[in-house]
């Protein structure tokens, strides 16, 4: 969160609203840097880890399987996940950390075309050359060679527009927008490049064309500068901050930085949960820190002479009183509790929208399904095609499941426990919806999501509808699961944090998918551990 935080007094009370990975590592860093403060979780549902959810289940013969239900891998290059890499070392749970090779074919990934074709994203020149000659590429050559001679429009320096608007402006046509950007804007954000903000999501770009006139330009000058971003100790700045407020072992953790940034992609072995769990798990052994399931926190009151907050739960029940409250939920939440009413202007809250994901997980036992040619990530859908079934994409768990390597290889014993061929197997996870679901999200029922799947994997990847009717499958709805991040999100976020920190004087804090540097993973860990070291460090009044 932008702007400064107070600092905490001895012995504080902190409310934390959230137990997804935003709350629990907050929870965790925080409670570690102060061991004298007393951290609650608030947390509405049964479990903790928000939409990381590796289900544990059986397939059609009963034997136990695991279906990721929300993400399932880290971007290697990132903070956050050497962060987490280092929180897994220090519960000894680092044996799970695994990777995929960048030549590897599970980095492969796919765009479908018009002709229902898997199309690969080009990572050589004779991919390079085939996806020249689709149908995809159109406008791509004209858009580069072009794109340092294009103005910049009438946009003014600090306006907003959408993606959609920004790309055709900078390439000079709409096709490298709507064939192949949109289909990325589905498989990170579930959304509709004409209505993604432009600075939100590429806003790196938008300073470009700011600065340097054009994103070409801009990138070719950034290149130089990116290198100073490592210190002469090999660690980035955020990682340097982790070191000091943590005594960590530098060499340790430069290696971390310089293995992962090889890495395209990282994963656990059970699924992502296994870090959720496990910080779960140890975070229930620490006395300074009490998770309360089950409790929707409704809404939040300051008290004006103390400055302490007030966390009121289901039928107005006060369930604490605290110095600091960081709230980790998504914004669009805040309405239909009233999280904020009377505390933040109606306008404000009345902005935040978000977009569901229809997930359907699909699982074969017997056979690998997929064809040697189709082996990848998996596969994203343009905006470009005609989408009654409403797909944003597949992805093919099974390939990269195959296909991680452990980072922290095995010891001798287990080596040779370790079965010498894994089972042929198919797993996929289809997923629909999206922006494609409308204003109400009006969500369809399993058995029509399902039958959206199966077309779709019986007509982009031919996969035949005996195997389709007798494999395993699940269905879930991932409601409000990703911030809509509107044309004018940046300053609607900035305005909401000057007025939080105005109205609450620096005693709350805004984390989780909305207020990080992006919606990813590793980017909401980062973001809790900037947040929890700049409170430790914070301010006095
Ligand atoms: C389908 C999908 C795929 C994704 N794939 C990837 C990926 O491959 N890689 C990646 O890096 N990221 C991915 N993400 C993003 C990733 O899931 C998020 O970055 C991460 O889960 C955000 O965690 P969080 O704790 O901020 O929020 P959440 O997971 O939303 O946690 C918030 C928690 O708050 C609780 N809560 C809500 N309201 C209240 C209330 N009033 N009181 C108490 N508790 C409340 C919720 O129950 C929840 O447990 C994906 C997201 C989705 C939806
Ligand atoms: C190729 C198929 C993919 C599908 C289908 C897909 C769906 C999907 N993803 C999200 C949210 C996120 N995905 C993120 C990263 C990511 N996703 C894919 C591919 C597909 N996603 C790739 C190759 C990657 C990059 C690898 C990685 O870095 O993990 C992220 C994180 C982005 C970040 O900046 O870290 C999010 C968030 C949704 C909602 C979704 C549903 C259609």
């Amino acid at each position: 969160m932008q702007g400064p935080l107070k600092c905490l007094p001895s012995n504080a009370r902190i409310g934390v609203v959230g137990g997804g990975i935003s709350g629990l590592t907050f929870t965790y860093f925080l409670a570690k840097l102060r061991p004298d403060v007393h951290v609650t979780v608030f947390e509405s549902k049964p479990r903790t880890g928000g939409w990381i959810h590796s289900l544990d289940t059986k397939d059609g013969e009963g034997n136990p399987i695991m279906l990721e239900q929300g993400p399932r891998t880290l971007r290697g290059v990132s903070d956050g996940t050497v962060l987490m890499a280092d929180i897994l070392k220090d519960l000894k749970k680092h044996t799970s950390l695994q990777y995929v090779r960048k030549s590897s074919r599970a980095n492969k990934k796919f765009l479908l075309d018009t002709n229902n074709q898997l199309v690969q994203v080009p990572n050589s020149l004779i991919t390079l050359l085939k996806f020249c000659s689709n149908s995809l590429s159109n406008g791509v050559v004209s858009g580069y060679l072009g794109e340092r001679f294009r103005g910049k429009g009438s946009r003014s320096q600090d306006e907003d527009e959408s993606l959609h608007s920004f790309i055709s402006r900078r390439m000079g046509n709409e096709k490298v927008s709507t064939n192949l950007l949109s289909a990325v804007c589905h498989g990170i954000y579930a959304d509709d490049i004409k209505r993604l903000s432009a600075r939100k999501v590429m806003g790196k770009l938008v300073d470009f064309e700011d600065q340097y006139g054009s994103i070409l330009r801009g990138s070719k000058r950034d290149k130089s500068q990116n290198k100073k971003e490592i210190t002469p100790s090999g660690l980035t700045p955020v990682i340097s901050l982790y070191e000091n407020a943590f005594s960590k072992d530098r060499y340790k953790l430069a290696r971390l930085i310089k293995d992962f940034a090889k890495y395209p992609m990282i994963g656990l072995a059970g699924g992502l949960e296994t870090f959720t769990r496990s910080l779960t798990q140890e975070l229930a052994k620490w006395p300074n820190v009490n998770l309360e399931l089950q409790t929707q926190v409704q809404n939040v009151s300051k008290d004006p002479l103390s400055s302490h907050i007030t966390v009121n739960a289901t039928d107005n029940v006060a369930v604490g009183v605290f110095d600091h409250l960081r709230i980790t939920t998504n914004p669009s939440t805040w309405r239909e509790t009233g999280l904020f009413s009377g505390q933040l202007p109606q306008e404000l809250l009345e902005r935040p929208h978000s977009n569901t994901v229809l997930l359907v997980n699909y699982y074969w036992p017997h056979a690998d399904l997929l064809r040697k040619e189709q082996q990848g990530f998996g596969y994203l859908v343009p905006q470009n095609r005609t989408n009654p079934e409403q797909l944003l994409g597949v992805i093919f768990d099974s390939v990269i499941e195959k296909n991680y390597k452990p980072y922290y290889p095995m010891d001798t014993k287990a080596l040779f426990t370790r079965p010498l061929r894994r089972p042929e197997y198919t797993k996929l996870t289809i997923m629909l919806g999206g922006h494609y679901l409308g204003e109400r999200h009006t969500t369809p029922t399993a058995n029509t999501a399902i039958s959206a799947a199966k077309y779709s994997l019986r007509n982009h990847l031919g996969i035949s509808q005996d195997h389709l009717d007798n494999g395993t499958w699940k269905f879930v709805a991932a409601q409000n699961c990703l911030p809509q991040f509107f044309v004018g999100y940046p300053q609607w976020k900035q305005q909401v944090e000057e007025d939080v920190l105005n109205k609450f004087a620096g005693h709350l804090s805004l984390g989780g998918m909305g207020f990080a540097k992006g919606p990813g993973v590793p980017d909401v860990v980062t973001d809790s551990f900037l947040d929890a070291y700049k409170m430790v460090q914070g301010f006095q009044e």
